[in-house]
């Protein structure tokens, strides 16, 4: 089952013809990557200033398919490909309606932020992303 949730595109998302700014669209994804962890009872905020730890993205690869417009309805479905030791690979597809407008692939790891070095993923965090795990078909 992915994570699902639906974000509006908003004025201040697109560029001065309507259509939507790339940079735009990531910085949504980072708000749904904050959404779907916190689906699972676990807050970045929690993660980052109790639990020192970080979560940079190492990778990432996106396709752009068709634009999206100002008012659009963004529908982003988040599956997990695969949680690894310290790592965790998404694919996120985002969709207005019956179109899918773009994708990405990204690889999160899990960090210390006492040392900058990865940490394995905690138990718990482990379970709740498993919740939506479905690896590459
Ligand atoms: C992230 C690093 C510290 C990893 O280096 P390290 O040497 O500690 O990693 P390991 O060799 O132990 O590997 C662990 C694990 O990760 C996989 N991996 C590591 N690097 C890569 C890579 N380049 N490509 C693909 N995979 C990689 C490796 O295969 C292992 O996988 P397992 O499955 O075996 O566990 C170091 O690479 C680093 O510091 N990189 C820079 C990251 C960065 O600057 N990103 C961009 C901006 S930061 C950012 O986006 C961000 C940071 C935060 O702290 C956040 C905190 C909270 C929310 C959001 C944050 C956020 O968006």
């Amino acid at each position: 089952m992915a994570f699902t949730i639906s974000k509006p595109l908003r004025f201040g998302d697109c560029d001065l013809t309507g259509i939507a700014y790339h940079p735009a669209y990531l910085s949504m994804l980072v708000d749904v990557n904050e959404a779907m962890f916190a689906s699972f009872g676990v807050t970045w905020k929690e993660l980052m200033f109790e639990r020192k730890m970080g979560l940079p993205t190492v990778t990432m690869h996106i396709e752009f398919k068709r634009p999206a417009t100002y008012g659009d309805v963004l529908d982003f479905a988040v599956h997990v490909r695969k949680v690894g030791g310290a790592s965790l690979d998404l694919e996120t597809i985002v969709s207005v309606g019956e179109h899918v407008i773009w994708t990405i692939q990204q690889r999160i790891v899990a960090t210390s932020l006492t040392d900058h070095k990865s940490t394995r993923w905690p138990d718990d965090v482990r379970a709740g992303l498993s919740r939506y795990l479905e690896p590459t078909p």
